[in-house]
């Protein structure tokens, strides 16, 4: 595991039991998948009632991180988009799931869908990881 995921200050506002105003996503693997859930609650809403879609975007990108990291791979999001399909409503729960597309160069392109509880999409995105030294 990387000294930055064992740093026991680690604060990262998506996945860090410690940070108190934080999402404390967790996280498991399943093959080529990395996975996570989250329900989100009133205090992550934009439009009434729907989950804001930068929190959405955070998520995403934090379980396409999570990939790379527990595969050693130490990368920092360069670049990426978000398709927001379906709006996410407060209280539904939330599946997120990303795998790896391709290896190029010095790029990891990674995707990730966020789906509805009926098995919808949610968003879908894109990005490309680039590899930093921890
Ligand atoms: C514990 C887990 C936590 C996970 C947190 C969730 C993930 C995150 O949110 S990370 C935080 C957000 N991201 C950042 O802060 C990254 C900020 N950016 C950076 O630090 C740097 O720009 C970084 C590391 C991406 C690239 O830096 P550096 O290696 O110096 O790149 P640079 O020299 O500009 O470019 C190198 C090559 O990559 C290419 N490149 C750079 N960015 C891109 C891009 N977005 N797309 C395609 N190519 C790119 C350049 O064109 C260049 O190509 P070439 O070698 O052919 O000339």
């Amino acid at each position: 595991m990387s000294k930055l995921l064992k740093d026991s200050n680690h604060m990262c506002f998506a996945c860090s039991p410690k940070n108190p105003i934080g999402l404390k996503l967790v996280f498991e693997h399943e093959g080529d998948i990395c996975r996570a859930s989250f329900i989100a609650g009133p205090e992550h809403q934009g439009w009434n009632g729907v989950m804001h879609g930068g929190l959405l975007t955070t998520i995403l990108d934090e379980v396409m991180a999570q990939w790379l990291w527990s595969r050693e791979l130490s990368a920092m999001t360069a670049e990426m988009t978000t398709r927001f399909v379906n709006p996410v409503p407060i209280g539904a729960k939330l599946t997120i799931e990303s795998r790896l597309v391709a290896n190029k160069r010095r790029l990891f392109l990674m995707e990730a869908d966020a789906l509805l509880p009926d098995g919808s999409v949610a968003a879908k995105a894109t990005a490309k990881f680039m590899p930093v030294k921890v």
